[in-house]
């Protein structure tokens, strides 16, 4: 069984007296920002010069400094920049900063376990890495609930690493859902192929078929949407709340049989499976992360053209035309760091 920890198990005042410097003030930025303000932590955001997001920070009530003044100033240093651009902005911006008995933090483990960074050896590096994205640490944060995080220590060099790894986590909320202890090895492998074989890479693709699949056959694009991609989430979360078991309760046995003779027919278990498995060799192997830093430094061409194909895809245009009439205003808080 995995070690977890709770509330209960962790001392916030491991962060007395500590300056949290937060590199990056995006989707995990903000939220570890705020949540730590909040949870009466000293924290200052780290951005470069001409950032659009330093107004931003300064309004909901930051310190804003550049990064590698926040990264002097800072005993934790926590890095929320884009995993592709951390490397370079280590070496130049924050590498000069990490005296002994500092701590280097991450959210996600890419560059320490394919060693792009290397830190030396007299300070901490741990991970607090929430398992949701990070306008959701914020919003479960504020509505009194966390999400769950990993938390992961690669050097120990204080001997108070795991301590102070875990105030940061109830800091900003995880701990009120469960923290589990892992690697930078582990964590890494595992965040990757979740998003790439289940939450992201497999969920869009088989909402994306169903919705064509209902369109090339002649019913409304609206329909498809609510059906194959709205509902998603409702279905999800009550997966979320109380097992398969919550969602078969509430779903009529109409559905629940559906779902046992069609299920297996729209994704071949054991050929899946193999696909899965090929995506996790690729990940542990290095083959991904090789080719998606190749794919930084030759100008993101696939990227760029995966990003503005599905931007025209039609349940991208019909579900933006559908939320935007939904009473609660749809997308158009989702950037906001009040969130
Ligand atoms: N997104 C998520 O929910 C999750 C992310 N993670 C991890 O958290 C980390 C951050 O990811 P995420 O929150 O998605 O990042 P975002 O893309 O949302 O935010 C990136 C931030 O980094 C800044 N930035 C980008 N390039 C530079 C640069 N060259 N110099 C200085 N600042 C820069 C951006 O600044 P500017 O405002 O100037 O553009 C922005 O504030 C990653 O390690 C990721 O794997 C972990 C769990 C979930
Ligand atoms: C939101 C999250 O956990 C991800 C999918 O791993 C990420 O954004 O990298
Ligand atoms: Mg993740
Ligand atoms: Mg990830």
């Amino acid at each position: 069984m995995a070690k977890m920890y709770y509330e209960k198990d962790c001392e916030l005042s491991y962060l007395n007296g500590k300056k949290i410097a937060i590199i990056g003030y995006g989707s995990q930025g903000h939220a570890h920002a705020l949540n730590l303000k909040d949870s009466g932590c000293d924290v200052c955001v780290g951005l470069r010069e001409g950032s659009k997001r330093w107004s931003e920070a300064e309004k909901a009530g930051l310190a804003v400094k550049t990064v590698p003044e926040a990264a002097k100033w800072g005993d934790i240093v926590m890095i929320l920049i884009n995993d592709e651009v951390q490397a370079d902005v280590y070496r130049k911006d924050i590498a000069p900063y990490m005296t002994e008995g500092k701590a280097l933090a991450f959210a996600h483990g890419f560059n320490i376990r394919y060693q792009q960074i290397v830190p030396p050896a007299g300070v901490d590096v741990f991970m607090a890495a929430p398992k949701g994205p990070g306008h959701t640490v914020r919003s479960q944060y504020v509505a009194g609930k966390g999400v769950p995080c990993l938390v992961a220590v690669e050097q120990n060099a204080t001997g108070n690493a795991y301590k102070i790894a875990l105030a940061y986590i109830a800091g900003i909320g995880g701990a009120r859902a469960g923290v589990m202890e892992t690697t930078f090895h582990d964590e890494t492998e595992t965040d990757l192929f979740g998003e790439q074989a289940v939450l992201c890479g497999g969920v869009v693709d088989l909402m994306k078929c169903g919705f064509e699949t209902l369109v090339e056959a002649g019913y409304e694009p609206e329909n498809a949407y609510f059906e194959c991609i709205h509902e998603m989430k409702l279905i999800i979360d009550l997966i979320n709340k109380g097992g398969v078991a919550a969602m078969n309760y509430s779903i009529s046995d109409t559905a629940e049989y559906g779902e046992y003779v069609s299920g297996p027919r729209v994704l071949p278990y054991e050929e899946t499976k193999k696909n899965m498995k090929a995506v996790l060799a690729d990940i542990q192997d290095g083959t991904f992360a090789g080719k998606w830093i190749a794919e930084n430094k030759n100008g993101r061409t696939f990227f760029n053209s995966k990003r503005a194909n599905l931007a025209k895809h039609p349940m991208e245009i019909v579900g933006a035309e559908l939320r935007k009439n939904m009473i609660w205003g749809g997308d158009k808080d989702l950037d906001s760091a009040s969130n």
